[in-house]
């Protein structure tokens, strides 16, 4: 298997690049973030709780994303690896996946971080905001007490993984194709490091 943590701060393109990483390469995508608002659609219990955390900014607790996380693991016995989009989010969640990997016998195989400077990922945010319908999204203030938490809670993930040398940077503005190509050619790497 191959897992791959697509790591960054919320607007740097985790989303987009997932979507063409999963067609390029069989992987499974696990959005903790589209698993939320899934359950904010159905109007779930969890969901609820979710949304009033969410449109402050803030996280969602650990153990909540930590349980969806292992049900989707469970789910896809199959799977040729997984791509973890806006998970881990915190250390005790990088500490969680790593078990649960464990447990498989798998693990991940690098963090690729998209890095983007401030000021564009809040034109992004507040741009993608305009279509996205999303409430966190939806005003300045509420993008910038994402990227705090982002900073305070999230950035520690990326020691977790330097630790072990999987953490690697990746130029996360530009074109579209164009970040996708860097983070393919890292992907090849370790693909073919697999065989
Ligand atoms: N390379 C890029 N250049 C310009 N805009 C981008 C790029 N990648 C993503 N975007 C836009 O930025 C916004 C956030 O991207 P998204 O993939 O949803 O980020 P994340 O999942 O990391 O929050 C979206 O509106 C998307 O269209
Ligand atoms: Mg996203």
């Amino acid at each position: 298997m191959v897992n791959i943590i697509l790591f960054g701060p919320p607007g740097s393109g985790k989303g987009t690049q997932s979507a063409n990483l999963i067609q390029k390469y069989g992987l499974i995508h696990l959005s903790t973030g589209d698993l939320l608002r899934s359950e904010i659609g159905a109007q779930t219990p969890l969901g609820m709780e979710a949304k009033k955390v969410m449109d402050q900014g803030q996280l969602v607790p650990d153990e909540v994303v930590i349980g969806m996380i292992s049900s989707k693991l469970d789910a896809n016995p199959e799977a040729r690896g997984f791509i973890f989009d806006g998970f881990p989010r915190t250390s005790a969640q990088a500490e969680a996946l790593d078990k649960l990997l464990a447990l498989k016998k798998t693990s991940i195989a690098a963090v690729l971080s998209l890095e983007v400077p401030e000021d564009e990922l809040i034109k992004r945010l507040l741009n993608r905001g305009l279509t996205s319908g999303r409430s966190d999204d939806a005003s300045e203030e509420i993008v910038k007490a994402r990227i705090v938490e982002y900073h305070n809670k999230t950035a520690p993930v990326a020691d977790h993984y330097a630790k072990y040398g999987k953490f690697k940077k990746i130029k996360g503005n530009g074109s579209i194709d164009e970040i996708f190509s860097l983070l393919s050619k890292e992907i090849d790497e370790l693909v073919s490091e697999k065989v």
